[in-house]
């Protein structure tokens, strides 16, 4: 494929309601559009990264400065271009793995459109729909949480993951158990606690949660190795699975039985797809992670999430989870799954007007 420049979009999308994680409240989605232009069709891709370094390193600022000035034109010299050729021609530059996922999306969503093959048949998806969760984000009070606990059930998730943090954890799980009884549950620290917190971390086993998700640092495998041996719910891990090798690590250490599989935290989908291969080469289940993407990386994580490995319902919410007009056609919730698009690349486009509006910066890097 002959690639003849990318296009860095950075968007603002309004939340419908605030989501607040340990690490800060978000009431506005900044995020990348990348656009791919080739001699035979073009390609989108969206960078997940934050307005601010705070669930990872990387922020939206700084992630259009690397593709501009150093990934888009490390392109320019690679012959013959195909989707896996991009992470190769990328390796030299460290880091910036969510940038890096953009720009490989995008290049494989024009490969696929012009081939006329979709994501999840070139990923290996086995079903039509995948099984959503949904993630809520920590409330001012119990019965809030409480009542936007129920609204998703009443929606139709199958799965509800709450955000905790020191201070909240222990007795919100109880009281969503206590009102809701034994629906699918777990929880996501995003890095909150400390080695010294697992006699209270072990406060949660009571309440037959799914797992937990990510509660001590992201470079922290022994601790949550040691945390695994002195608790019974299972061990999740999210920020710290980078890549396969960091999941094959992670697994032979104990440090975790159950991994967030998160395309833009690993460089790409296609190291998403080999994480879940390792994954699955030892028995361990994963789902597919949410980064409060617009219909477009909606689109590439629900082909994900319909491979064979990922048997746990992700955080593939409905775009009215987050946002009252999506970037591309809605993805509505259908007896708690999502249909899998099975059109060329990845089956949706951003309506043209709608990505005008949220347009906060456009840059042009030709090459
Ligand atoms: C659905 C979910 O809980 N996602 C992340 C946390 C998260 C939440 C909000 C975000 C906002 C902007 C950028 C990244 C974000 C990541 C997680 O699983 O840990
Ligand atoms: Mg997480």
């Amino acid at each position: 494929m002959k690639l003849s420049g990318v296009e860095i979009r950075t968007i603002r999308v309004p939340l419908v309601s605030p989501f607040r994680t340990s690490f800060g409240t978000e009431t506005i989605r900044e995020a990348l559009v990348v656009r791919a232009v080739t001699g035979e069709a073009e390609g989108w891709g969206e960078c997940g990264a934050g307005i601010a370094p705070l669930y990872s390193s990387e922020y939206t600022h700084a992630s259009a400065d690397v593709l501009s000035r150093y990934l888009i034109p490390a392109l320019a010299g690679v012959a013959d271009l195909d989707a896996h050729r991009v992470a190769p021609a990328l390796a030299g530059f460290k880091g910036h793995r969510m940038a890096k996922a953009a720009l490989e999306t995008a290049v494989l969503d024009a490969e696929l459109r012009a081939a006329g093959v979709s994501f999840g048949r070139a990923l290996g998806a086995v079903h039509a729909s995948v099984p959503c969760g949904v993630s809520v984000g920590i409330t001012g009070s119990i019965p809030e949480l409480l009542d936007a606990v129920a609204g998703y059930l009443e929606a139709g998730y199958l799965r509800i993951k709450l955000k905790i943090e020191p201070g909240w954890d222990v007795e919100p799980v109880r009281a969503v158990r206590e009102r809701f009884g034994d629906i699918l549950l777990q929880v996501d620290a995003n890095t909150a606690y400390g080695r010294g917190d697992a006699r209270h971390l072990a406060g949660l086993d009571p309440f037959g949660l799914l797992l937990l998700e990510q509660p001590l640092a992201e470079d922290d495998l022994r601790g949550h190795a040691e945390l695994a041996a002195r608790i019974s719910t299972p061990i999740c891990l999210d920020e710290s699975i980078v890549s396969a090798r960091a999941a094959a690590d992670a697994i032979a250490m104990g440090a975790c039985q159950v991994v967030n599989i998160k395309p833009g935290r690993v460089g790409g989908y296609l190291e998403a797809r080999r994480i879940h291969d390792v994954c699955a080469a030892h028995g361990v289940p994963v789902w597919c992670g949410g980064m409060l993407e617009t219909g477009l990386g909606r689109a590439a994580n629900v082909a994900l999430a319909a491979l064979p490995g990922f048997t746990l319902p992700g955080d593939t919410s409905a775009s009215e989870r987050y946002y009252r007009t999506d970037l591309t056609p809605p993805f509505v919730l259908e007896d708690g799954h999502l249909a899998v698009p099975a059109g060329p690349g990845l089956g949706v486009a951003p309506i043209p007007e709608v990505l005008d509006e949220v347009t906060v910066a456009t840059e042009w890097v030709p090459l």
